[in-house]
């Protein structure tokens, strides 16, 4: 066999798509290591699909979109059970990269019944219980002797945590904390895996003492009897019902009706309630938020591979799709040929790169954040609010837009669930919801920026934090893109952090000049918002393009370097485009040196041209992770499309009990009406 350096080469495949893997530039293995961010890790994760392509038992009895959701949610049972007994053979021991990519194999996206147990549940013991209540439950926990969730969301609240209606008021004579649901809209709503999978929760309810209210805290709840699952007295819970996506799991209502707990129950870690009712605060407000910020730092990367997931799909079906002719003496091309194909992939591709080195800092960022709190030192958190706060925002939201443009660019065959692509949409756009509302968390990293905006106005840059350095400094009069013989990344990034600036000290500027004039903090803020939120995306995006730029200056081998340099600059050039209102409304940028920049674009569409399957076939998806006919790594597109048709259930039959129910009486009489 010829060593290629597309690892994703077999005989017997498409000749098309091993075609486009031969003119790949670089090892894909070593890219994967860039991509998972250590060469032990994409190893692991290459072995960890072996063996589970070695053990049927751990795959899909039959594809997904043919189960109904109770048959998902028992299959799925049925390998979490599988892997829960045989993980110490696959995995390393609580290794959550590892487990990770074990689920996104076996179990899939869809969710299972403990995927709210590992996101949320244990962060949330792990950040807040303190030792003791660790010892009680934590390792119960991590075990899976229990099953646990995290409910804060109610129906009628889910952004504003101040306003929840949970209560949890403090009985001094019991020593007990009684959980109450007032009303319909205070009923728990979403949780994950709450309404038939868990027998726990770390519950959020507004905690009162002695009539006082100190707000929301978080408190270990059983729920259902741990022998017969039942659910326990004064506890009303079920499913919330069939979602967009995400089915398999159980998202789930929760009341109580004057339900106590031990005072014990309430986590501990940072925040204290003794026995007579003194509250001991915690040493940052927001400290029990963790497992929220837990959450929106590594959805970052899981954004990323759901973007890349539809981007392998499409980009490897549009190497085996031949449709049309550009040259019309010459055969039908491949549709990866079209420029405007390229163009709707290749950015989003570059996105994707993008996203996962940001994803990978901001896991780093949080890790040091979290240890530093165990510690007492909190001093980060404000920081780690903001960047993740507009990271989750910005990734989702182009993520979501990713995928579909990736739907699109796979026709017809794209519209079918054959595709996967609705799934992966569906459960990725939950992401610009969940964990904070898209527009709510942007709002949130504008809080940041005008408290920086506003040490800029008052001569204090020197304060300002490392991630809005550039808010202190001073712009060039205009970009010097194409004005230097050797534009670089560094003008880009200037040009960048200049539209940042300018739209975070405008918006801030149009916030404080409303106060000036009279209104009140909260309407100055609502009517500045939009304006706000620009500022926040623009600053998200800035950050996003310097991470990429610090990963590449970080790789060493001249192939990778190359390639991720080509990559850089499509995403420079195509963001660049993206936000030209803003780079053209203060002249910083002309149209000519847009027409630079359009051209940049171009040159480095045709250039990716060739690298472009081996690009996605980096991140390493097996068939069974992709769950996607179109985007099997084989390309044998067309004979398992109608294999799959065949296997649909209402192919079981030839005529169908509706058919001889309705459709026959109804031709029938219409013909006998006719006669
Ligand atoms: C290796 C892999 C491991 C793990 C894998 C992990 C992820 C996998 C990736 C992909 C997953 C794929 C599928 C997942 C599918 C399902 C989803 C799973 C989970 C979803 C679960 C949930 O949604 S849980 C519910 C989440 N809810 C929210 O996010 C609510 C949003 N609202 C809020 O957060 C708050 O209400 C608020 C922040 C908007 C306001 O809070 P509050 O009212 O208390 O604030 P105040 O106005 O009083 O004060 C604001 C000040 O507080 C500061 N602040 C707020 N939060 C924080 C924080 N966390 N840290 C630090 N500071 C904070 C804020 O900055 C303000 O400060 P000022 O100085 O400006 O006053
Ligand atoms: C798939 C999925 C899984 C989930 N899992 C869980 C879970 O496990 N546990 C859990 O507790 N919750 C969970 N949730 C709930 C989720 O966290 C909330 O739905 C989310 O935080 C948004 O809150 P909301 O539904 O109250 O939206 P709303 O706040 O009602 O949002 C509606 C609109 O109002 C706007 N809006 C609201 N407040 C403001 C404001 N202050 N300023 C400007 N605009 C505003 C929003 O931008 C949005 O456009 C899940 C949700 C989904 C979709």
């Amino acid at each position: 066999m010829v060593h290629h350096q597309n690892k994703a080469i077999r005989e017997g495949d498409n000749p098309d798509l091993t075609a486009e893997r031969v003119t790949g530039t670089f090892d894909t293995h070593s890219m994967a290591a860039q991509i998972y961010n250590s060469e032990a890790h994409a190893r692991r994760r290459r072995e960890i699909t072996e063996i589970i392509a070695k053990r049927p038992e751990l795959h899909d009895t039959k594809p997904f979109p043919f189960m109904t959701r109770e048959e998902k949610i028992l299959e799925s049972s049925r390998k979490l059970t599988l892997i829960t007994k045989h993980m110490n053979e696959i995995i390393e021991p609580n290794n959550s990269n590892e487990m990770f990519h074990l689920n996104n194999e076996v179990l899939g996206i869809e969710g299972h019944p403990m995927a709210l147990h590992g996101i949320m549940f244990i962060p949330a013991l792990t950040a807040q219980a303190s030792e003791e209540q660790q010892k009680k439950w934590l390792t119960r926990a991590i075990n899976r002797e229990i099953v646990g969730t995290y409910a804060q969301t109610e129906l009628g609240h889910g952004t504003n945590l101040q306003n929840l209606e949970t209560t949890a008021t403090y009985d001094v004579a019991t020593q007990e904390f009684v959980l109450h649901t007032p009303t319909i809209t205070g009923l728990k709503w979403w949780p994950g895996n709450l309404g038939k999978s868990s027998n726990y929760a770390v519950v959020v309810a507004l905690m009162f003492i002695k009539g006082k209210n100190y707000g929301p805290h978080t408190f270990m709840v059983p729920l259902r009897d741990e022998k017969t699952h039942q659910p326990l007295k004064g506890i009303t819970i079920g499913d919330i019902g069939p979602k967009i996506a995400y089915n398999v799991t159980d998202n789930g209502f929760l009341g109580f009706d004057h339900y106590r707990i031990p005072r014990t129950n309430l986590l501990m870690r940072h925040t204290r309630v003794e026995p007579d009712g003194t509250y001991v605060k915690p040493p940052h407000a927001k400290i029990n938020y963790s497992a929220m910020v837990h959450v929106r730092s590594h959805m970052i990367t899981g954004q990323a591979i759901m973007l890349s997931y539809a981007l392998t799909i499409a980009t490897r079906y549009s190497s085996v799709r031949r449709q049309g002719q550009i040259d019309t003496t010459q055969p039908e091309v491949k549709v990866l040929e079209y420029q405007t194909q390229q163009h709707r992939l290749f950015p989003y591709i570059a996105r994707a790169y993008a996203f996962v080195f940001a994803g990978a800092e901001t896991v780093k960022l949080y890790e040091r954040v979290l240890e530093e709190v165990a510690t007492g030192n909190v001093s980060l958190m404000a920081d780690l609010h903001a960047l993740t706060s507009g990271l989750k925002s910005v990734v989702s939201h182009y993520t979501a837009q990713g995928i579909e443009q990736a739907r699109m660019a796979c026709g017809g065959h794209g519209y079918s669930q054959a595709s996967y692509m609705s799934e992966i949409f569906g459960v990725a756009v939950g992401g610009c919801t969940y964990e904070g509302e898209n527009m709510v968390m942007l709002l949130q990293l504008a809080r940041y920026l005008v408290k920086s905006a506003s040490l800029v106005k008052t001569g204090q840059s020197s304060k300002l934090g490392p991630l809005v350095a550039y808010l202190g400094a001073k712009s060039d009069s205009t970009s010097l893109i194409d004005r230097t013989p050797t534009t670089g990344f560094a003008e880009y990034v200037k040009t960048f952090q200049h539209i940042a600036r300018r739209q975070t000290l405008k918006a801030a500027d149009k916030f404080f000049g409303l106060m000036e004039k009279g209104e009140k903090r909260p309407i100055a803020w609502n009517k500045s918002s939009v304006e706000l939120n620009r500022a926040s995306r623009l600053h998200t995006r800035l950050y996003i393009v310097e991470a990429f730029v610090r990963r590449v200056e970080e790789v060493a081998d001249p192939r990778l370097k190359e390639v991720l340099t080509d990559l850089l600059h499509l995403h420079v050039n195509y963001e660049l485009l993206d936000m030209s209102t803003y780079a053209l409304e203060d002249g910083f940028v002309s149209s000519s040196q847009l027409d630079y920049v359009r051209d940049q674009l171009y040159f480095y569409l045709a250039k990716i041209r060739p690298n472009a399957v081996s690009l996605v076939d980096s991140w390493e998806f097996s068939d069974q992770e992709l769950r996607s006919v179109l985007g099997r790594r084989d390309g044998h597109v067309y004979e398992n499309l109608f294999a799959w048709a065949k296997a649909s259930p209402l192919n079981k039959t030839d005529v169908l009990p509706s058919v001889d129910k309705y459709l026959k009486p109804l031709m029938e009489s219409a013909r006998a009406s006719k006669l």
